[in-house]
């Protein structure tokens, strides 16, 4: 299998390299004069953290196994001060790495505890879902959950490199991978509609690793991705494209107390924001048509429960696209179009949920 590379353009650049075999790239990314590298990993991912500990080691590195709770239990403040601590039991000096293996939800918090030990020490992400590599891992979006809500407390730290290992998808669940398409058919309807395309041609196969368009699919988004975060790391505008369908996600993982995966909250997310700019009268009835079959397809859900509009619109008060009281949504003018949605009525806000509620 053939290695690719995507580059991350900015001030402080770096590659995403996709293919089988790209481990062997650790130690290079670490790099000379580093003798500790951290590597947080969820405990119950140890046939994945060995292989990326054992090259470590043998490159000479002293190595801090980290292990953490899994998914979303380890984006919590409690879970960073364990690091935090750990690191400073050890002696990690600035001189010294941390390594990121496993989801989005791992990624984002081993990317929060290396940029704020020490204010920053050099950061690899090892991305082993389907999500993280077409997304968390890539981008320097790094953080944790509060009880008040979802990534409330963060830091944009672009890691040194991203090591995308196809081989680790094998073994992920099949809702936790079908979940990763939801931000690939994202990337779909705001930059390129040929991943569209490759989805509608193949359902089934997109659902698998084995997939014909598998590897177009993933390095088709890590490219959308990267050309964002290139222009704007720090969402100062064009990044928040990427947030299309969050501002109702985040509120629906909120309300179920996260045990909903982040792709399936952004699956619904879509759907609301596709009804938001038809509302709104920015794009017709085809796109959204096509946003709730493109989803059903793969397995994704496009709905949620109707009584739970007053708490999510509560939750969505919190989104960081929101200046003072006034909510901002990313929205479609068409395809590949996506243009912001500044402070909409309460009656455009419950008129479009009332069309994704069941
Ligand atoms: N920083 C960003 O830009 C960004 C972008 C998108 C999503 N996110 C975040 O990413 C998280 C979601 O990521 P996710 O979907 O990867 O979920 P996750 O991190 O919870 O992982 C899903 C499950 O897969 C398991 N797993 C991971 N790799 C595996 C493998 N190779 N084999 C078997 N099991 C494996 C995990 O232990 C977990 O149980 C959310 O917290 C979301 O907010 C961040
Ligand atoms: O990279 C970005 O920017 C994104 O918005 C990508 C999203 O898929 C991702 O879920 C991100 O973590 C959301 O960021 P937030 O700033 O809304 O917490
Ligand atoms: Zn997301």
């Amino acid at each position: 299998m053939s290695v690719s590379r995507i580059q991350v353009h900015g001030d402080d650049p770096y590659d995403v390299v996709v293919g089988a075999g790209v481990l062997a790239e650790l130690p290079g990314l670490v790099g000379d004069g580093v003798r500790t590298v951290a590597v947080v990993c969820p405990a119950s991912l140890p046939e994945i953290s060995r292989p990326v500990c054992d090259a470590l080691r043998a490159a000479g590195y002293e190595v801090l196994a980290l292990p953490v709770p899994d998914g979303e239990q380890a984006k919590t403040s409690g879970v960073a001060a364990e690091l935090w601590s750990a690191f400073g039991r050890y002696g990690m000096t600035r001189s010294d790495a941390v390594v990121g293996v496993g989801g989005g939800a791992t990624t984002d918090l081993a990317g929060f505890v290396a940029a704020t030990w020490l204010r920053g020490v050099r950061l690899i992400q090892v991305p082993t879902t389907l999500l993280a590599m077409v997304d968390a891992a890539v981008g320097g979006k790094t953080g944790i959950n509060t009880p008040e809500g979802k990534n409330l407390v963060g830091a944009f730290y672009p890691p040194k490199g991203v090591l995308c290992d196809l081989a680790t998808l094998v073994s992920v669940p099949r809702e936790d991978y079908v979940a990763g398409l939801a931000e690939i058919i994202k990337g779909g309807f705001i930059a390129d509609p040929t991943i569209l395309m490759l989805i509608e041609d193949d359902p089934a196969g997109a659902r698998v690793p084995e997939g014909e368009h598998t590897r177009a699919l993933i390095e088709r988004k890590i490219q959308i991705k990267a050309d964002v975060v290139s222009a704007d790391l720090k969402e100062s505008g064009l990044r928040e494209i990427l947030n299309y369908g969050h501002t109702l996600a985040h509120a629906i993982e909120r309300a179920e107390d996260y045990h909903i995966r982040h792709g399936e909250a952004v699956a619904i997310g879509l759907v609301y924001a596709a009804e938001l700019s038809r509302l709104d009268g920015r794009i017709g009835d085809d796109i959204v048509e096509r946003t709730r079959s493109i989803l059903t397809s793969v397995g994704l859900p496009t709905s949620y429960r109707k009584d739970a509009w007053p708490e999510l619109r509560e939750h969505m008060r919190i989104d960081k696209k929101s200046r003072g009281a006034k909510l901002r949504f990313v929205v479609l003018n068409g395809l590949a179009q996506p243009s912001r949605l500044e402070d909409p009525s309460e009656e455009l806000l419950e008129s479009a949920f009332y069309e994704i509620s069941r």
